[in-house]
């Protein structure tokens, strides 16, 4: 099968630094790929190859059945990428700086403002760019990213420093340009972002990837317990640790934590004593899977 991305052994050094120690990964047309690891792992550098902003010190890449190094004027068309920090002409409006975008690539100006309603900024329009919050700014450079239609999109941390809400709501964003086969590769260092929006992740930390699979399948294969946690004092630790099925127990005078193999088993038990007081059910995340490839806590 010809994959939209196909990358093997690509090295990536910066002094004394692997930046890229030995990546390997495909994406299939249609997929959202998501490269999900902490600051430094090596993600940026990764989309860099693959983009044709960088070259690689080793390894292959083809990008739509093309080598993206040298910089092919071929490809150009047909990829949209959004950098990290998105280079705008701060005096132009929304809906200016879009078409501008767009006539790089022959686009007809209407487009823009189809964009803007993508992304939700139609009341924007006319607002200078410099005037957008940081999440209107981000929605902004997807627009951008995607004005002229491209068939695969990249996309570097799209939510980086957003509220959770606007986080959210650009979650919606990204699910919605997922669709008509284009194929997304997003990196971010938000274990829940991945889970939520990404069909398989690459889990990467210090130059490489430590595992790479559907985010659900990743998560199963952990065995992980689940916790159900009720509020502290609802029932003493003594009785919460002879509840049938509990792994292990803990308080931290907000919460009482039961780690089990069998969550209902457990809340069985706590309806029988009447002490559901705040009860929730809690399964493995990502973040659980990072934990159990690297042996330490998540540092995004
Ligand atoms: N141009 C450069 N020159 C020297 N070192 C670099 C350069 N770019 C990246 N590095 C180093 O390479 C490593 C990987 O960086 P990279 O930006 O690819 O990571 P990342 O996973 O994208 O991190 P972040 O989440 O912070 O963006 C880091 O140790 C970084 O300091």
């Amino acid at each position: 099968m010809a994959y939209t991305i196909s990358a093997s052994g690509l090295r990536k050094r910066y002094g004394d630094v692997a930046a890229v120690d030995g990546v390997s990964f495909d994406v299939e047309a249609g997929e959202f790929f998501g490269i999900l690891g902490p600051n430094g792992a090596g993600k940026t550098t990764v989309l860099e190859i693959v983009e044709g902003l960088r070259r690689a010190d080793g390894g292959e890449v083809s990008v739509l059945g093309l080598p993206p190094w040298p910089r092919n004027p071929r490809l150009l068309p047909r990829i949209g990428v959004q950098l990290q920090s998105s280079a705008f002409f701060e005096r132009l409006t929304a809906r200016e700086q879009l078409q501008t975008f767009g006539s790089l690539y022959g686009v007809p100006a209407a487009r823009a403002d189809a964009m803007l309603e993508m992304v939700g900024l139609t009341d924007k329009a006319g607002v200078q760019v410099e005037k957008l919050s940081g999440g209107q700014a981000q929605r902004l450079s997807i627009a951008c990213a995607l004005v002229h239609d491209p068939e695969l999109v990249f996309l570097d941390e799209p939510t980086a420093a957003l509220d959770p809400q606007a986080r959210r709501n650009l979650w919606d964003v990204l699910a919605g340009i997922s669709t008509e086969g284009r194929t997304i590769v997003l990196t971010t260092h938000h274990m829940d972002e991945a889970e939520s929006l990404c069909d398989r992740v690459a889990i990467m930390d210090a130059g490489r990837i430590l595992q790479l699979g559907a985010p659900a399948a990743l998560v199963r294969g952990l065995d992980a317990p689940a916790r159900v946690s009720v509020a502290s004092g609802t029932l003493p630790v003594e009785d919460a640790r002879a509840l049938p099925a509990a792994d292990e127990v803990a308080d931290d005078g907000v919460s009482l934590v039961v780690s089990t193999r069998d969550p209902g088993a457990v809340v069985a038990a706590l309806a029988a004593k009447d002490a559901l007081a705040g009860v929730r059910i809690g399964g493995a995340t990502l973040e659980d899977v990072f934990l159990e490839l690297t042996g330490r806590e998540y540092r995004a």
